[in-house]
């Protein structure tokens, strides 16, 4: 029976085709083996994801992930369904295996493309077993327009390996991809299952190692890894008995110019609900009050110039500079300042902005920047679309060009510095995360650790799986629609006392 929970180390389709040849090196485990596994593996999942689908339509491609499919269908016979094949290419152009496993199955009824359409009327399930990790760039037209039409027919799906025309290495969809309800993955989690498109595409998510020797994984370096709750505890300071305020650090939340208070507020509550030390908040003067009254343990400061808030970079441990800052010379003056100020910093939103055009500055070590994918498109000059293309290549330029930590918002969050030994990408949180003010709560969290001693890149790691925990516990609560920025803050103690 399949496993469910994803290993953390994660994998390209390079990564994965280097452990199955290994697994096959090894004597024991002929191809043939790996196959029927995967077969009865996906066919486990489907009793269990979908227990009263009889009618199957099961669409094989011309290489092994069809091979996985032809096993499904077999097995699905001798429980006593109705699987109904689709192959797409020629059974006769099949090689070895996935022959071998077509072959198993001719007494099975089939259908052709031109068929599609009724046997999708026909079906109470799609297995697709069209492409695995074997895809080559862009879906070619007459296997995208099978999965269109499956798409459109809105049957529930059931994705063999990763659904078809899905990249493995990006989570993006080569030109077009199936919206599968349920993905079984085999071997190892393949990385653009959970970033960019991957969990749209994916529905839930299964795995099966399908018995390979673990020492097999060891020879294989993974090309990012998934962090599980249990890291943030291996991450989190020791909060010390004897400690006072002074030593878990003063955070600095500079920005809200007129019209946007809301954002430092969000903020500066996040970074104390993180457990810092002090929280100070530099401000324009009319959001003084509505803060104090909001949270009195905040202290509250209206700045308008750098003299004014060069006390208060001197007096904090880390800076967090973006919410509600704007992109007018207020906010320019205040950005330049705390950039010169030798200060951790964490730059969100307008400070991003600013820094496209408007500030100067050099790479440095100490910050860390935490861009949603319209931002990272701005700084690095290319199109939104470029950036969701291939996340983990856009937070590698942006760390090259930039230094520091890069954080990449957006489903899968993707976390890179200079010095990790390979990307972290968050594989928790969802989509209620998407509303107004979920970044500034981020930014927050994020001072908030460094102000208790994390480096900047444990930090960030730390304060993305921490945010997007707490909004699973919203989740769990109340539900996705309608979830508050706000409300994570209620959670974040929880998930950070682990
Ligand atoms: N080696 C093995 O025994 C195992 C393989 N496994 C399965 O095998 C899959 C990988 O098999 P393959 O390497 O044969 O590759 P795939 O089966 O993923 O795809 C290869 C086929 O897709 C076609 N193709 C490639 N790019 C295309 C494009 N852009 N548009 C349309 N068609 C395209 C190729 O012409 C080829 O026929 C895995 O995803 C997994 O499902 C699993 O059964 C585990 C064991
Ligand atoms: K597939």
């Amino acid at each position: 029976m399949p496993v469910l929970e994803l290993p953390q180390q994660l994998y390209t389709a390079a990564g994965s085709r280097a452990i199955d040849a290994l697994a096959l090196a090894d004597e024991l485990l002929p191809q043939g083996t790996l196959m029927e596994r995967a077969g009865a593996s996906a066919f486990a999942v489907l009793r269990q994801e979908f227990p009263r689908a009889r009618r199957l339509l099961v669409c094989c491609g011309a290489g092994n992930n069809g091979g996985d499919g032809y096993v499904v269908a077999r097995l699905a016979a001798e429980a006593g369904l109705s699987p109904v094949l689709l192959p797409l290419a020629p059974e006769t152009t099949l090689n070895g295996e996935a022959a071998l496993m077509a072959a198993q199955t001719e007494r099975l009824p089939r259908v052709r493309v031109s068929e599609l359409s009724a046997a999708l009327d026909n079906a109470d399930l799609v297995v697709d077993a069209l492409l695995g990790t074997g895809l080559a760039q862009r879906v070619r037209p007459e296997t995208a327009a099978v999965i269109k039409a499956i798409n459109a027919a809105g049957r529930p799906v059931l994705a063999l390996d990763i659904p078809s025309g899905l990249s493995a290495d990006t989570g993006a969809a080569q030109g077009v991809a199936i919206r599968a309800d349920a993905t079984v993955t085999f071997l190892c989690a393949k990385q653009g299952l959970l970033t960019g498109s991957g969990p749209e595409h994916s529905g839930r998510l299964w795995f099966d190692d399908l018995g390979v020797d673990p020492e097999v994984y060891a020879e294989v370096a993974p090309a990012s890894w998934r962090p599980s709750p249990a890291a943030l505890a291996r991450w989190l300071p020791r909060r010390q008995r004897t400690g006072h305020k002074g030593r878990y650090g003063h955070v600095l939340v500079i920005g809200g110019d007129h019209g946007y208070g809301g954002a430092v507020v969000m903020a500066a509550q996040a970074a104390a609900r993180t457990g810092a030390g002090l929280v100070s908040v530099a401000t324009r003067v009319e959001h003084i009050a509505p803060l104090l009254a909001r949270q009195p343990e905040v202290m509250a400061h209206a700045v308008e110039s750098s003299d004014e808030l060069a006390p208060l970079l001197q007096r904090a441990t880390v800076v967090v500079a973006g919410p509600g800052l704007g992109q007018g010379k207020w906010g320019r003056v205040l950005l330049r300042a705390s950039l010169a100020a030798q200060r951790p910093l964490v730059v969100d939103a307008d400070g991003l902005n600013l820094l496209c055009d408007a500030v100067d500055y050099r790479p440095r070590e100490d910050w860390i920047l935490t861009p949603h994918p319209g931002e990272a498109a701005r700084l690095l000059g290319i199109a939104t679309e470029a950036v969701q293309a291939d996340r983990f290549a856009a937070v590698a330029r942006l760390q090259a060009e930039m230094g520091g930590t890069v954080l990449l918002k957006g489903a899968g969050t993707v976390i890179d510095s200079g010095r990790m030994a390979m990307p972290t990408v968050i594989s928790y949180g969802n989509p209620g995360m998407g509303s107004g003010g979920m970044g500034d709560v981020l930014s927050g969290v994020i001072g908030g650790l460094v102000a208790q001693g994390l480096a900047p890149a444990e930090a960030a790691q730390a304060a993305a799986l921490a945010h997007a925990l707490a909004g699973d516990r919203v989740a769990a609560l109340l539900g996705e629609r309608g979830m508050l920025a706000t409300d994570l803050l209620q959670q974040l103690p929880g998930v950070l006392n682990p």
